[in-house]
């Protein structure tokens, strides 16, 4: 589903590479943390994915297609395929939380008919059932996060990028996030999450992919946070 063949990043010459040479490949169906540092080269793997940015060399694939040679045309076709969230939620504010996810419907030009049958059912995926006129600043961090997930899938993508989606909640909050991803996860969708929250790393028990300086150190499936050598330090 996204292949790295030999990737490397430089955003400015005169510093390290953000991503040094990084060779890996996530199948359909899996469910990765991308662990590491801060700088360490976490955000610009899903940039990469995204096409956000390009790859100074190497090639990034996105279901088999080398995203560096998509026309520009074709790149907001790129991206309905990859639902993402983000650590701080980024809710249209002056919207319900109804309108945010069919927001998200809407300019695809989706029809109304479509759009009422899909807002709820995704909501009620996310556990927001009867929350629908809330406001964004009516609801709880870990609620206004699963807002962010229903529109990220709502459109059904393959793919699910989480950049620190539990970076602003409390362990239970972020349990309950957990929980959802999971859930999204299961019904099929690849969800590759980048994250330092160790409880929640050791708890899945999912592959672990470590970046540090830009550099795989670690992919291991059903991972910890840290390795068994590290562990006792931590
Ligand atoms: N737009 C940019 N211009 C220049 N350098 C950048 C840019 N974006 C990232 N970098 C550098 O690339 C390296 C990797 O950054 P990246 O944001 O990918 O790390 P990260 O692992 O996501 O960090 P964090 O956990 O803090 O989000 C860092 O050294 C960073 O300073």
């Amino acid at each position: 589903m996204i292949r790295f063949d030999e990737v490397t990043k430089v955003y400015d010459r005169r510093s390290r590479p953000a991503l040094g040479g990084v060779t890996a490949e996530i199948q359909r169906g899996e469910f990765v943390f991308l662990v590491g540092a801060s700088g360490s080269g976490k955000s610009t793997f899903i940039r990469l994915v995204l096409r956000e940015e390009r790859a100074s060399s190497g090639t990034v694939y996105v279901a088999g297609r080398n995203v560096a040679r998509l026309p520009s045309w074709r790149v907001p076709r790129l991206r309905q395929g990859i639902g993402v969230v983000f650590q701080d939620f980024r809710l249209l504010p002056n919207k319900t939380v109804y309108a945010n996810v069919a927001f998200a419907m809407q300019v695809l030009g989706r029809g109304r008919a479509q759009i009422h049958q899909a807002v709820p059912e995704v909501l009620r995926t996310v556990g927001l059932d009867g929350k629908e006129k809330r406001m964004p600043h009516e609801l709880s961090g870990g609620e206004q996060q699963r807002v962010a997930i229903a529109r990220a899938i709502v459109n059904r993508p393959d793919i699910l990028l989480a950049d620190e989606p539990t970076g602003n909640l409390d362990p239970d909050t972020s349990h309950g996030i957990m929980d959802v991803l999971d859930r999204v996860n299961q019904n099929g969708t690849t969800v590759v999450m980048a994250t330092h929250d160790h409880d929640i790393v050791n708890q899945m028990r999912r592959r672990v992919i470590q970046l540090e300086g830009g550099l795989i150190v670690r992919d291991q499936p059903e991972g910890s946070y840290r390795t068994a050598s590290t562990e006792q330090v931590a």
